[in-house]
Formats: C-alpha cells, sequence, structure tokens
C-alpha cells in the first residue's frame, strides 16, 4: 500500500468520506453553532455546521476561477449521490442512487466543448476519463496489468487514448469532493457565489437527498440494535423515563439515542423508528440569490413516467431557473427530455443514437446551445 506520506501532486487531498467527530456538536450548548450567513431565511446553515475543509475546497475554487479567461465559459457539474449521516460518529447512512455516470460523461462533453469545469462530485464516485476504468464490474485494477506489473496490450490503446484526454484537458478540469448532503449544501452555496454571473452554467445532475437529520438530532454515537438494547443503559432509562411520564406507549417502549428530540427510536420489538426533516429546497436560494445572474439546469429523476414530465415542469415553475432535464431511472442512459419555458420547444427529447456512444454526446451540445441563446438574450437586456 502506498505510504501515508507519499503525496500524489503538491496539494494534500480533500477527504469528505471520514466523519469529522472531532467538530462534533455537543447538542447540550450552541457554542459549536457555527455563526454561517446571516441571512434569516438560511436558517440551514445556522443550524447544520460549516464543513472542517469547506475553506479549502473554495481556496481552490477561487484559484481555478481566478486563471479562466473572462469570455471562457464555466460549467459547475455536480455527480453522484449524497449522504444522510444517521448518527454524528456516522455507522450509519441513507444514500442516493448515482453511479455518476452522467456527470463524469458530461463533464468530457462540456470540456470538449470548450467550457472550464468544476467537477463537485461525490467522493470515490465515477470522474471523467477514469471513469472507463475504475467501477468496472468485469475488470478488476490489477487485471489491466500482466505477472510482470506491465499493462496488458489489450488495454493500451483505451488507457493511451483516455490519458491523452485528461492531459489535454487537465488545466480546463477541477475536482472537487463531497459526501453528505451537508456538505454538498455549503460547498454548492459557497461555490455558486464565486460563479454568479451569465458566463457560468449550473449543471446540477447530482442526486440530492430530499431527508435529512438536522445536526440538532443528530445522535451522537452508533444507534444501539434491539439486542444492545436489551442489555445497554437505554433499556433503564426508557423504563424510568415511561414509568415517570403520563402517557408511554403501551406495547413498547423505546430508547431514543440522544438525550433530546432524537431522530431515531430503537423499539424494544427490534424496530428502529427514523424522523427525518425535509431538505431546505436550495434550487430556489440558487436561482433566486446566489447565482441569479448565471444559467441554471437542473435534473429531475422519475421512475414513473406518466408524472415525469408533469414533475419537471412544476419543478421549472417552483424554481423559475432555465432548463430541467427529465430522465427515469430505468432509460437514463438511452433518452432524456429538456423541459423549458421556452415557447416554441417546451419539450424536446433526446434519445441515443447509433453514431454516438454515450447519450451526453447528444445532451450537452443542446445544452450548451441553450447556454448561448439564454447569454444572448441577457446581453440584449
Ligand atoms: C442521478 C442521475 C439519474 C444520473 O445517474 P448516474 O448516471 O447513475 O449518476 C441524474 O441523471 C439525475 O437525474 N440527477 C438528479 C437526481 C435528483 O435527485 N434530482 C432531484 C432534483 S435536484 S435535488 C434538489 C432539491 N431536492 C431541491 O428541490 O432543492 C429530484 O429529482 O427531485
Amino acid at each position: 500500500m502506498i505510504s501515508p506520506s507519499h503525496r500524489f501532486g503538491s496539494e494534500s487531498p480533500i477527504h469528505t468520506s471520514v466523519t469529522e467527530y472531532h467538530t462534533a456538536i455537543d447538542h447540550g450548548s450552541d457554542k459549536n453553532v457555527v455563526n454561517a450567513d446571516t441571512l434569516i431565511e438560511d436558517e440551514y446553515f445556522r443550524t447544520n455546521p460549516k464543513p472542517e475543509y469547506l475553506d479549502k475546497l473554495v481556496g481552490k475554487a477561487e484559484k481555478f476561477l481566478k486563471n479562466i479567461p473572462k469570455t471562457c465559459k464555466i460549467v459547475l457539474l455536480t455527480s453522484g449521490g449524497t449522504t444522510v449521516p444517521l448518527e454524528n460518529n456516522t455507522v450509519r447512512f441513507i444514500d442516493n442512487f448515482s453511479a455518476g455516470t452522467r456527470g463524469a460523461s458530461s463533464a468530457e462533453q462540456f470540456l470538449a466543448n470548450g467550457y472550464y469545469v468544476i467537477f463537485l462530485h461525490r467522493e470515490f464516485s465515477l470522474t471523467p476519463f477514469n471513469r472507463q476504468f475504475t467501477h468496472s464490474a468485469t475488470t478488476q485494477f490489477l487485471d489491466y496489468f500482466n505477472e510482470h506489473g506491465e499493462l496488458k496490450q489489450d488495454f493500451k490503446a483505451k488507457i493511451l487514448e483516455e490519458k491523452k484526454l485528461q492531459l489535454k484537458y487537465q488545466k480546463q478540469l477541477l475536482l472537487l469532493p463531497f459526501t453528505t448532503v451537508n456538505q454538498y449544501l455549503w460547498s454548492l452555496r459557497s461555490i455558486a457565489l464565486l460563479m454568479n454571473n451569465k458566463n457560468c452554467l449550473f449543471y446540477l445532475a447530482a442526486a440530492v437527498s430530499d431527508f435529512y437529520v438536522p445536526y440538532s438530532k443528530l445522535p451522537q454515537h452508533k444507534i444501539q440494535s434491539s439486542n444492545e438494547y436489551k442489555k445497554s443503559d437505554y433499556s433503564k432509562e426508557s423504563k424510568s423515563a415511561s414509568s415517570s411520564s403520563s402517557s408511554s406507549s403501551s406495547s413498547s417502549s423505546s430508547s431514543s439515542s440522544s438525550s433530546s428530540g432524537s431522530s431515531s427510536n430503537v423499539l424494544s420489538s427490534g424496530k428502529l423508528i427514523l424522523d427525518l426533516d425535509p431538505v431546505p429546497k436550495f434550487l430556489r436560494r440558487l436561482v433566486q440569490s446566489w447565482a441569479k445572474s448565471s444559467m441554471i439546469i437542473s435534473f429531475k429523476l422519475e421512475t414513473d413516467s406518466s408524472i415525469l414530465i408533469k414533475k419537471a415542469k412544476q419543478a421549472l415553475k417552483n424554481y423559475n431557473h432555465q432548463l430541467v432535464i427529465g430522465n427515469l431511472l430505468q432509460t437514463r442512459n438511452k433518452e432524456v427530455v429538456f423541459v423549458s419555458e421556452d415557447a416554441n420547444i417546451k419539450e424536446q427529447w433526446v434519445k441515443l443514437t447509433a453514431d454516438v456512444t454515450c447519450i451526453e454526446a447528444l445532451i450537452i451540445p443542446e445544452a450548451i446551445k441553450r447556454h448561448q441563446e439564454w447569454i444572448a438574450t441577457q446581453e440584449s437586456k
């Protein structure tokens, strides 16, 4: 294993998939509550702590953006699924489905079309160019090499092709990670505030959690399962609690995993009851405040084809941005539908054709066309 002291590149990487337990909040007091943005409506940022690495991430984005010529187009492309931790010292979490194919493949197309790309992605999900090799169901990493440790001939051409592209676009691409929905939202807002101009495009392909556990309700430690519950202090606590409380559930006492307002309860029957809050609708803040001068494309993911276009239109109406790309989980690599306010082409299906290797080769040119048209309308204002 490569020694931890071995550094790839000059700067140490940002890791998001490790619990920042040393910044864990002592729920007993508000001394840890972050003095976040003073905007009244951003209650979320006041009560859910800023990721410890955020300033470093913003510094990377600022340095990247600073070196981009003013006339160049830039896209903030989000990719992969966010997680919702169930404990502050995270052992269990709820994940959102996304391999990162849409995002990584779209980034390749944006780069090939001259865009600079900030790739805000789920750590360890697919990334541009590498995506062909890193998550294969059939080929493990060491399968690419022979017994002498040399790259096998079968893979040489493809690896050379992708390596050349990676090198060609390395100055146009910035990879920034997230894991949890809290990290995603803090990162999205911070980067958006740097990209609030018409040459910037937001392409939100990340699968963002709709429900989460606010830090004020997050159990500090691992939720105890029922057999641990019976032997643990929880059962004594809950017995005393239930005997003192006027109304206690007769059938089953429960243990909450933190002293007050817990998000989870383990019933003595062994059931785990979760109580999750809705994630605030950040697309609205992105459109109305953080990046109101930029064009915003969001994705709508459904599994029921009968509601896809209706839900995409609803998102467009709710958030008043420029374009929603609707896709069904089952056919997301074969077809998508562009839903916009444009009177002429309210709904436009884009379907995979035999002459392209991936549907993003059709999606991105159309998205760029819409971006160019939108810039023209902004300039004529
Ligand atoms: C995730 C996929 C399907 C790609 O799959 P992979 O290629 O395997 O990565 C992507 O195309 C997509 O639909 N992404 C968006 C999925 C999503 O969660 N969309 C949200 C809207 S953005 S989440 C925004 C938040 N809920 C809010 O309203 O502010 C939704 O459908 O509701």
